[in-house]
């Protein structure tokens, strides 16, 4: 059983600190800029990877603090991914995030996070996030990698025609969702094979 709950934030509107500047750290802003490549991300780590430091000589919205974390850095921040290889460090963190009620990602630890990143499809418009419940990550990479192929490329020009359906569309919402979805219903008949 998968308990949880997924939403799509929108990074340009939030503050994301990350801790560690290794590998880890690396993966995890990669995977932050490569979907929300507007986000405003500070990243604190006393050493930092030279692939970190070129992406935030790149990008004002990155900022890089060359120290180790101090509780203080938490201020006005939303979101919390916490890639240390201090696992001491990195849960002590996680508790002092909490008790400011702020969300946190403890890469090293599935039982302290409080969200996952996920694997993500993405397709123009649509984007397809894939959680193994921490079972396995490159089980969702692989996954990834199967959708992608298998989703159609032209997914965009259906999803702008719909929308320009929607726009159109006059009526209360009922109305408007009966339509869209008798538009629609082909995507989901089971093709009948005759003999
Ligand atoms: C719980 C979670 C917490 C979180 O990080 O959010 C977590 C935890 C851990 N990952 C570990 C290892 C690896 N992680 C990857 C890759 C990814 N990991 C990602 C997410 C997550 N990883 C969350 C659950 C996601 C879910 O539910 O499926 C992805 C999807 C997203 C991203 O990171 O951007 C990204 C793929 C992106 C893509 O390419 O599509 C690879 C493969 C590779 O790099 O090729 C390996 C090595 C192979 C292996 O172990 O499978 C370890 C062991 C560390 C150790 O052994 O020391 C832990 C800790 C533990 O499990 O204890
Ligand atoms: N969730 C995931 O996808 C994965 C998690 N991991 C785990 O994540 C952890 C980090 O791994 P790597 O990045 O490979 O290690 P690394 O050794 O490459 O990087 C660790 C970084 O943390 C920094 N650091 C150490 N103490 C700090 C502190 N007090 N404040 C701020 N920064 C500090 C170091 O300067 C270094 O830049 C390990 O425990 C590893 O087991 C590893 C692979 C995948």
């Amino acid at each position: 059983m998968n308990n949880l709950f997924p939403i799509f934030l929108k990074l340009e509107n939030l503050h994301t600190l990350i801790i560690g500047g290794g590998y880890v750290g690396l993966e995890k802003i990669t995977a932050v800029l490569d979907n929300s490549p507007e986000a405003t991300v500070t990243l604190v780590s006393p050493e930092i990877r030279q692939e970190i430091r070129e992406i935030a000589a790149g990008n004002e919205r990155l900022s890089l603090i060359e120290r180790k974390f101090e509780d203080e850095d938490l201020v006005e921040k939303d979101l919390v991914i916490v890639a240390t290889n201090d696992k001491e460090e990195n849960k002590r963190i996680k508790s002092v995030a909490r008790t400011r009620h702020m969300l946190c990602n403890v890469a090293d630890t599935p039982p302290l996070c409080d969200f996952y990143l996920s694997s993500v499809v993405k397709k123009g418009n649509l984007k397809v996030a894939i959680s193994t419940n921490g079972m396995s990550p490159t089980m969702a990479k692989r996954l990834k990698e199967v959708l992608n192929d298998a989703l159609p490329d032209n997914l965009e020009t259906a999803m702008e025609q719909l929308k320009a359906v929607r726009d159109m569309l006059k009526g209360d919402f009922a109305y408007k969702v009966d339509e869209l979805n008798r538009i629609t219903s082909v995507l989901v008949e089971k093709s009948e094979i005759k003999e």
